[in-house]
Formats: C-alpha cells, sequence, structure tokens
C-alpha cells in the first residue's frame, strides 16, 4: 500500500460504545429546512425542476433575491417539541439536521456571519430549539454541515489564482470556527454529517481537513463522522488510495442503496432517502413517483439486513409545517415499527441465503433471527436454507409467539416455513426463528 500523510485514520469498523450505539439505531431521521423552503421550487411563477434547496443555482434565480429571502424568514408553525415527538412516534433513534446548507443560511445565530436565523424576522436560534426537543425525545443528534458556502465571499469551487487561495484560506477559517462553534453551543451532539466536500479546492485540503477532524474529534469523544468529509493526499473521498474508508462509516448510499453484503465493502454505512424521486428541502410540487409506506419500510428492513441505517428525509415547508405526505408516512411507519421494531433495532446481517420473501435480521447482542416476509410465495411455503452445522427448530409470528408455525425439512439444511396469512395483509409482517448451531 501507498504511504499517505492524511489517509484512513483508522482502520476496520470502531467498537466503542457511541458506535455501537449508532450501528444499532436501524431507523433515522434526516431534516432539510432553510431559506430554499420559502419558495419552494417556485420562483416568480416558474416551476424549478431541480431539487428545491438547489433552487439558488438555478440559472433564471436573481442571487441578490435569494440572498435576500431570510428577510422574510418567520416561522410561525415551527414546533420542535411537535418535529421530535413525531420523529419518534415513527422510530427514529437519531436525527440529522441540516445546521447549514449549499447557500450558506445559518439556522443557528452563528457569530461568525450575519447570514443566520439572528437576522432574520424569526430571530430565534433553530438548531438549539430541535437539539434541546430530539434530545428530550431520546433521540440522539446529529448535524448536517455543507462545505459548500455560497454566501461566503472566500468559497471557491476550484483555486485558479493566488487571490482564489488567499480568499479560501479566509474560508477555511471560517469553516473551523463554524464547525468549533457549533460543538460548542450543541454538546450533545453525536456526530457531523457533511456534505458539499466534493470541490476540487476543499479536495486539495488534505492536511487542513485531517488537523480539523482531529480537533473536532477531540472537543467531543467518541463523535461520529462519515467517509463524505475529509479528502486523503491524493484528493480522494469516501476511500482513500489504498481503498481504505476515510471516517467512521460509509457515506455514499445518497437516495440508493447496497443490494448484497459484498457491497457493502464490510463498512458501516447508511442510506439517506428522499420521499420523491430527490427533492430534500420543501418543494410544493412533487413530481414523479412517491414512495410508499411499504416501499420505505422495505429499504429500512434491507438497510438493517445489510448491516446498514436507514435515513428517512422531511422537508418542512416556510412556516414550519411538516408536509401532510410526510406526517402520514411517518404515522404508518411508526404503527409498523410499534409492532416490529425488534427485527430492526439493534439488528444486523445474517450470513444466510437471501431468498425471494424478504430480509433475514439478527440481532446483535441476543443473536436473535427473524424474516421480514414482503413477498409471500402463492404455495405459502416460505423456504429457509441454514449454514451447515445449524438446525431450525421453531418458527413464529413476531406478533404471535405462543403459536408455532408448521416446519418442513425438505432437503439437508434446507426447510418450507408454511405458513400464508388467513386475511390478506397490505403490511410486511415478521416471523422469528429459533435455531440450535451444533458446534
Ligand atoms: C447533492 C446533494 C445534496 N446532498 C443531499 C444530502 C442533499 O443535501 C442534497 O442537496
Amino acid at each position: 500500500s501507498v504511504k499517505l500523510e492524511h489517509g484512513a485514520h483508522r482502520l476496520g469498523k470502531r467498537t466503542d460504545k457511541p458506535m455501537q450505539a449508532w450501528r444499532n439505531y436501524g431507523l433515522g431521521q434526516f431534516i432539510h429546512w432553510g431559506v430554499y423552503a420559502i419558495p419552494g421550487g417556485h420562483w416568480e411563477g416558474q416551476y424549478y425542476p431541480g431539487a428545491a434547496e438547489w433552487i439558488r443555482s438555478w440559472k433564471g434565480m436573481p442571487k441578490d433575491a435569494y440572498d435576500n429571502l431570510y428577510k422574510q424568514f418567520n416561522p410561525k408553525k415551527f414546533n420542535a417539541k411537535a418535529w421530535a415527538k413525531q420523529a419518534g412516534d415513527m422510530g427514529a433513534k437519531y436525527v440529522i439536521i441540516t445546521t447549514k446548507h449549499h447557500d450558506g443560511f445559518c439556522l443557528w445565530p452563528s457569530k461568525y456571519t450575519d447570514y443566520t436565523v439572528a437576522n432574520s424576522p424569526y430571530k430565534k436560534d433553530i438548531i438549539g430549539q430541535l437539539v434541546e426537543a430530539y434530545d428530550a425525545e431520546g433521540i440522539d443528534v446529529y448535524l448536517y454541515f455543507s462545505i459548500i458556502d455560497w454566501n461566503h465571499p472566500g468559497y471557491r469551487s476550484t483555486l485558479k489564482s493566488e487571490q482564489d487561495r488567499k480568499e479560501y484560506e479566509e474560508f477555511k477559517k471560517f469553516t473551523r470556527n463554524q464547525l468549533v462553534e457549533l460543538l460548542t453551543l450543541y454538546p450533545s451532539t453525536k456526530g457531523l454529517w457533511f456534505d458539499g466536500s466534493w470541490d476540487k479546492a476543499w479536495t486539495e485540503q488534505a492536511e487542513f481537513a485531517d488537523a480539523l477532524g482531529k480537533e473536532l474529534r477531540e472537543m467531543i469523544p467518541g463523535l461520529i463522522i462519515g467517509s463524505r468529509f475529509r479528502p486523503d493526499d491524493n484528493g480522494n473521498r469516501h476511500f482513500d488510495t489504498n481503498g481504505d474508508l476515510i471516517g467512521d462509516y460509509e457515506q455514499g448510499w445518497e437516495r440508493k442503496m447496497p443490494n448484497t453484503i459484498e457491497d457493502t465493502n464490510g463498512n458501516d454505512w447508511d442510506c439517506v432517502m428522499t420521499v420523491p424521486e430527490n427533492q430534500w428541502g420543501y418543494h410544493s410540487d412533487w413530481k414523479g413517483h412517491v414512495k410508499t409506506t411499504n416501499e420505505l419500510i422495505e429499504m429500512l428492513v434491507k438497510a438493517a439486513s445489510l448491516d446498514g441505517n436507514f435515513v428517512l428525509n422531511f422537508g418542512p415547508d416556510g412556516q414550519g409545517n411538516i408536509r401532510s405526505e410526510e406526517t402520514r408516512l411517518a404515522a404508518e411507519i411508526g404503527e409498523w415499527m410499534k409492532e416490529n421494531n425488534e427485527a430492526v433495532y439493534g439488528c444486523g446481517y445474517l450470513d444466510w441465503e437471501k431468498q425471494d420473501w424478504g430480509y433475514y435480521t439478527v440481532n446483535r447482542e441476543t443473536g436473535k433471527k427473524y424474516m421480514t416476509v414482503f413477498n409471500i410465495p402463492v404455495s405459502g411455503a416460505l423456504r429457509v436454507k441454514v449454514p451447515g452445522k445449524t438446525k431450525l427448530n421453531k418458527a413464529y409470528l413476531l406478533n404471535d409467539p405462543g403459536a408455532s408455525l408448521e416446519l418442513e425439512e425438505i432437503h439437508r439444511n434446507e426447510y418450507f416455513i408454511h405458513y400464508k396469512p388467513a386475511s390478506a395483509t397490505d403490511r410486511p409482517f415478521v416471523i422469528g426463528v429459533e435455531t440450535t448451531d451444533a458446534k
């Protein structure tokens, strides 16, 4: 392997308590909120086809008009406690909140810029209210931070001149100051979710970013930072020149998921997912496919089955309302989680051959094994293949553990579990299985 000054700072999965807690979350909530929620994907009657939080970059957008939107930011319906309760009822164990997105508008009263909520009609600290409310709900708080900052005069995507470099130095100091400020103001933060770190200018800052990461990790022991934060000596992000993960988990699964355990490279990972095709911030007019509750439950269970976390995005509107589609999804996912979360929380990959009916998960502490069924075979026979020395002794519905399901051994290490729901079911269901694993 190549000698690197700023490659992966640690190899293999972290095994400390904060990371074990992260690994066991299963379900998270992403919140994208900012001044982009005011136009909500439209400008002067024009429909913006891109992601609503990127509307400032639209060629038709007068930048000055966008940069003055904060003077209208006064979300009278904002209720941090209500958001936290909704997330808790959905079953989210952690939340990732945008402190500032690429437009640079800060939802906390940063002292390093005037472009913050303190100078909006709303005035109050939004991040502070959310951190307090989610902490009180028992939901761990992670802060999203965009390295890209279109508002800062020193920000550059590339460094083409000495002047660029000079101004970029100011931007780097500003970035470090804001991050230290965030961890100082909100010390219960469990981790940072970086975004907008793909610019060439930033990928040339291996030494600076490495030192910044170390400084931040010293501020909060156990702090969790993913692979989308810093470059290695050669500008590689996520994986360094030797192919080693740079960060505590892989942060590359945005609006997509691995299909096999091999796809995960044996790393921890999270999948962050939008409800429509590609809207993170509030867009008042979602076009195209809007994911259903069953689709999202399947992504959630699939993530757990492959040792990952699933993070569902919410984009509150300019008044601070959570839109009705997201409220309904949160309620329906929460209803399913209330009955079936045992198959998700604290669960991960079980190395049994994947079958068509759905996904296996196993609890890392107890070793208890679960089958979450999405596709009921017309035969009513659920095929289960177990490894060599394993014997399947019992299968039962998670919501009716007393009643054993009919087991049929059809070959060595292969069984049918005979089960068809008595009445049509429109939600996946969980079967618990008990085995003896001969030594
Ligand atoms: C591209 C891009 C950004 N990454 C997602 C997490 C959203 O913040 C989107 O704007």
